[in-house]
């Protein structure tokens, strides 16, 4: 395990006494829906393996709550079952209870409070209301069911201690009071308004957001991967000393949150407030029959529909052509610590996507740990902080630009720990970068550089730039025997997995003193790289990049696979984005997500997080939604055209390359984004490279062979024919191909 990984560990944001106080908790019962098992059974055995490096051992349930709390962040996880399982030393087993600060105390009282809102009886919701609500009303007002938050976030024991101290945190956090109640009812609501503003409100952790996060937007500069300053109290910051929304206020704060359910806006409040009473003898009770209990949803409450312009979409993107530059998106794939991020971080500086002060600012930071060489490296990392509930398994994207190309780096920071997520991030790509360290060739033969580039190619990757990196440091520093040594290697395994000649390009450099990445190399130890007209990293990568511009396929149908969910900001409260596969939209149209069979209105688009009226094939984009629920879309879902919708299927016949022995048996299906569990249920034949067929029904399939198989998903998806799939079985790659 590399050095990046040991930052992992110490990244992990807990303290001491989370391991050691074990207080008695009830268990809640865990319903885990399909996702969640499937997620069980592909990450467990990755931390089991990850363990066992480490010569410890953990129960499957010790593994499945750390995956549970860590958010199948498998990263976390292992660094979290490392600590629990390490021998405590003495210093650590004598260690006292902390004192508690007076801030820890009030926040502890106020998680008390707020824990003791968890159960309110209906009929005292309103109770500071000065009109009446009637009580077939109050039903609908309401919650369905109890509102009562889950206590655990599931799991038993130090875990299951440990995000039950993190939700008090952050509630109290969010919900700091002191129980002065003596504040107006302005400020009461400027309380709940300023959840809002800030975007960040009190999300009830309801297993409907489990199984689909939402995520607030990435910053677009990341912070340090390292270190985790310890969070201190700002000096001069005064504690907030409002009181606590009332059950009403809160009522409408949190409706806010739930599109789903019945919302009251405060208009509607106001407006019934107004409306003249019906003398019925229930006196006001009968204004509140004004209210419109089915005002469905945020969208319909605070945002106007969006009129489509009525674009014509394949004239303009045509006409534009002469103007556009060339454009690529490219996955950085390779062996662990053999330079991606520091390579990135490079070409982002010299291309001025990342300003000189910023690397300056982090390679202070780093100096101060020792760690100066990872200063290029923390451009890229997106850091855990940054994220929503600590969720970093996903891939970063990032963006510069040259005078004839426009590039996305897409960087999955956890793809070693967690394939399905290289296959996302990959599948979103026009080509791939492989970085490879001139000095540990074999390391990376055996682990990862084989594996990422079988699983480039499986994604349907042509292309690829081998950066042979870290030429500084080879034992005669830029040996050109080193290069051709690695060249030839690497060479035979990209042919072996099927990428033509015309398809490779090899740049020799060095990510960390930036010879040959941006620009050609200076000294003369370096002098063999022009007289064999090896081009540096960016040339090499505008070479590639001219091709995809032209690559777009307009016509078709629009798809595109949702690779991420988000919440961008109030007004937009969920965004996705992914790849348009084929054909366009634009702001305004009307879109239809599959699996779910509902639509949605495009209300803004952006590319290279800039706003757009509209998007094509090939293009990265994030689209704001509206007029759909986040419950109706997760990661791997299609957004297609209406008219022309993917139809949703559970029956899969597939033409495979074998990698592992296949029988009928479980596997899991992946392609993009979507990973979902399955079962080969026939080995229809074996082929020959033209398709042909070899054996009829054989009994067994070994690795090398071609087949058509058939598979049965556990669940419907959103899969056409074309789609390019890898089958995994026990945490590898067990074949792939495509859907016939
Ligand atoms: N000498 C030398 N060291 C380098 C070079 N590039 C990266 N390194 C060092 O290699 C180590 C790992 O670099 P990273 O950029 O974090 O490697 P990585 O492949 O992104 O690692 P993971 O993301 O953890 O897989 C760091 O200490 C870097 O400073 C290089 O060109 N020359």
């Amino acid at each position: 395990m590399g050095v990046a990984s040991m930052q992992r560990v110490k990244n992990v944001d807990y303290d001491e006494n989370d391991l050691y106080d074990e207080p008695d908790y009830d268990e809640p019962e865990e319903t885990y829906t399909d996702e969640d098992r499937n997620n069980f059974a592909t990450l467990t055995p990755v931390v089991r393996a990850e363990l066992e490096e480490a010569s410890l051992q953990a129960s499957d349930r010790e593994i499945e709550d750390a995956l549970w709390n860590y958010y199948w962040d498998v990263a976390k996880s292992v660094t979290y079952l490392k600590n629990s399982k390490k021998p405590k030393t003495q210093e650590q087993l004598v260690k006292k209870e902390k004192v508690k600060s007076k801030f820890d105390q009030a926040a502890e009282k106020s998680a008390q409070e707020s824990d003791s809102r968890n159960m309110i009886p209906y009929a005292s919701w309103f109770r500071d209301v000065p009109w009446i609500l009637p009580e077939d009303k109050l039903h609908s007002l309401v919650p369905a069911m109890p509102f009562q938050r889950p206590v655990l976030l599931g799991g038993s024991s130090k875990l299951a201690k440990l995000a039950e101290e993190r939700r008090k945190k952050a509630t109290a956090t969010s919900i700091r009071a002191n129980g002065n109640t003596s504040l107006s009812a302005l400020d009461r609501l400027t309380k709940t308004k300023a959840f809002t503003e800030n975007e960040k409100p009190v999300v009830e952790d309801t297993p409907e957001r489990r199984k689909y996060p939402i995520r607030s937007k990435r910053e677009p500069t990341p912070p340090p991967r390292e270190p985790t300053p310890p969070s201190v109290e700002r000096e001069g910051e005064k504690p907030d000393l409002r009181a606590l929304p009332t059950e009403f206020g809160y009522t409408l704060s949190t409706s806010l949150l739930d599109r789903d359910r019945p919302t009251l806006s405060t208009s509607d409040v106001l407006a019934a407030a107004k409306a003249p009473a019906k003398q019925t003898g229930n006196g006001l009770i009968k204004r509140t029959e004004s209210l419109s209990l089915d005002t469905p949803s945020l969208d319909r409450v605070q945002q106007a529909k969006v009129k489509s312009k009525g674009l014509d979409v394949p004239r303009l993107w045509e006409e534009e052509k002469a103007k556009r530059k060339a454009s690529a998106a490219f996955v950085v794939i390779g062996h662990v610590d053999h330079g991606k991020s520091t390579l990135m971080g490079r070409l982002l500086l010299d291309t001025g996507a990342v300003a000189q002060r910023d690397i300056d600012k982090y390679q202070k930071q780093a100096s101060e740990l020792g760690k100066t060489s990872f200063a290029l490296a923390w451009v890229m990392d997106t850091g855990t902080e940054e994220r929503e509930r600590g969720v970093t398994f996903d891939f970063a994207q990032h963006h510069f630009s040259t005078t004839s190309s426009d590039f996305t780096i897409l960087d999955a920071p956890g793809h070693r720990d967690f394939v399905p997520n290289m296959i996302g991030g990959a599948s979103m790509a026009d080509m791939a970068l492989l970085v490879v360290d001139a000095n540990q060739l074999d390391s990376g033969m055996k682990g990862q550089t084989k594996e990422h580039i079988m699983l480039a190619k499986a994604v349907g990757l042509k292309r690829i730039i081998v950066a042979v990196n870290k030429l500084d440091s080879t034992s005669q520093a830029w040996d050109q025997k080193e290069f051709t040594r690695v060249q030839a290697a690497v060479t035979k395994l990209l042919r072996e997995s099927g990428f033509a000649e015309d398809d490779i390009a090899f740049v020799p450099c060095s990510g960390l003193s930036g010879q040959n990445v941006a620009k050609k190399p200076s000294g003369e130890d370096t002098t063999w790289i022009g007289k064999a007209h090896l081009p540096p990293l960016l040339q090499a990568l505008e070479a590639f990049s001219t091709e995809s511009a032209q690559n777009v396929d307009l016509l078709r149908p629009l798809r595109m696979q949702v690779v991420d969910l988000f919440r961008g900001s109030i007004t937009n409260p969920l965004s996705v984005s992914g790849r348009i596969s084929s054909g366009h939209l634009q702001v305004g149209d009307v879109v239809y997500l599959q699996p779910a069979g509902e639509t949605a209105t495009v209300k803004a688009i952006e590319v290279s997080e800039e706003p757009k009226d509209f998007a094509v094939a090939g293009q990265i984009c994030t689209l704001h939604l509206q007029e759909i629920s986040s419950q109706h879309i997760k990661s791997g879902d299609m957004l297609c055209s209406q008219a022309d919708p993917v139809t949703v299927t559970k029956d899969l016949s597939l033409l495979i390359s074998v990698v592992d022995p296949l029988l009928p048996q479980p596997v899991d299906v992946h392609m993009g984004r979507l990973h979902l569990p399955g079962t080969i249920k026939q080995l229809v034949e074996t082929v020959d490279s033209n398709g042909e067929q070899l054996k009829r029904k054989p009994r067994v399939l070994k690795g090398g062979q071609r087949a058509r198989v058939k598979v049965s998903l556990d669940e419907g998806a959103a899969i056409e024919a074309g789609e390019r799939i890898v089958l995994r079985s026990g945490g590898a790659t067990a074949a792939y191909g495509t859907v016939e």
